[in-house]
């Protein structure tokens, strides 16, 4: 993952701070006790001295048709709020969400991009440079699934090979229950298998996925 510096605002807020993790990551998971992990970064967490040295910053963008609920996605993650109203976005917009790591400083810069083909070309101008690629579709419009496929291979045309962590996130899952949702599901998952992405079904209407 590439890294900038940045400085250090003010303390992150609590359900930010990520100090245990899940049983399938081990304490040889955790970057800072690798050798490669940059040996100021390293001390500095040691000493809990973080504020001079700066932040690892990913890039994360949002891609997918438009109305499938790629600005509720973002403001549920980092507002935990939903709209009801749809505002289409123009272009880009972005937003930024700071977390701490076992101690590192760590952010997430999050760009929403806007679904509508006018504004296609602006948005496509903020792709490069991603870590994290998420490709939404609507649960509920199968087409808004079928288009995903296209919607990451642009994302990817500006990324290295290899350089991407990809999700497929289906949208909108309190709409859909039953039979339906399972059989969306399943499309998904093959569809996910397909990109090599990491698939997830979710709504930001409700809280949780
Ligand atoms: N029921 C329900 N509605 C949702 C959900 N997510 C989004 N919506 C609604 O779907 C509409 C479109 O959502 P947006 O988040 O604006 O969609 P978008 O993909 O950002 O659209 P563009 O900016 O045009 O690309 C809005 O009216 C939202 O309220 C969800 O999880 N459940």
């Amino acid at each position: 993952m590439r890294s900038f510096l940045t400085p250090l605002g003010p303390p992150v807020s609590r359900d930010r701070v990520i100090t245990t993790f899940p049983k399938w990551y081990t304490p040889d998971a955790c970057l800072q006790l690798k050798e490669h992990f940059h040996g100021q970064v390293s001390t500095a967490c040691q000493l809990r001295n973080t504020g001079t040295i700066g932040l690892k910053i990913s890039k994360v963008v949002v891609v997918g048709d438009l109305y499938v609920g790629k600005t509720s996605l973002i403001h549920r993650f980092c507002k935990n709020v939903f709209d009801r109203d749809y505002k289409a976005t123009i272009g880009v917009d972005f937003e930024i969400e700071r977390f701490e790591i076992a101690g590192i400083p760590y952010s997430l810069q999050i760009w929403d991009t806007a679904g509508q083909e006018k504004f296609k070309c602006i948005a496509s101008a903020y792709y490069r440079g991603a870590q994290v690629i998420i490709t939404a579709f609507d649960l509920t419009d199968v087409k808004t699934l079928d288009h995903t496929r296209q919607w990451l291979e642009d994302a990817l045309r500006e990324n290295e090979a290899g350089s991407c962590f990809i999700f497929l996130v289906g949208t909108k899952k309190d709409l859909l229950s039953g039979a339906a949702c399972e059989q969306a599901e399943a499309e998904a998952v093959h569809l996910a298998n397909e990109m090599q992405a990491e698939y997830w079904s979710v709504s930001a209407k409700t809280e949780g996925p």
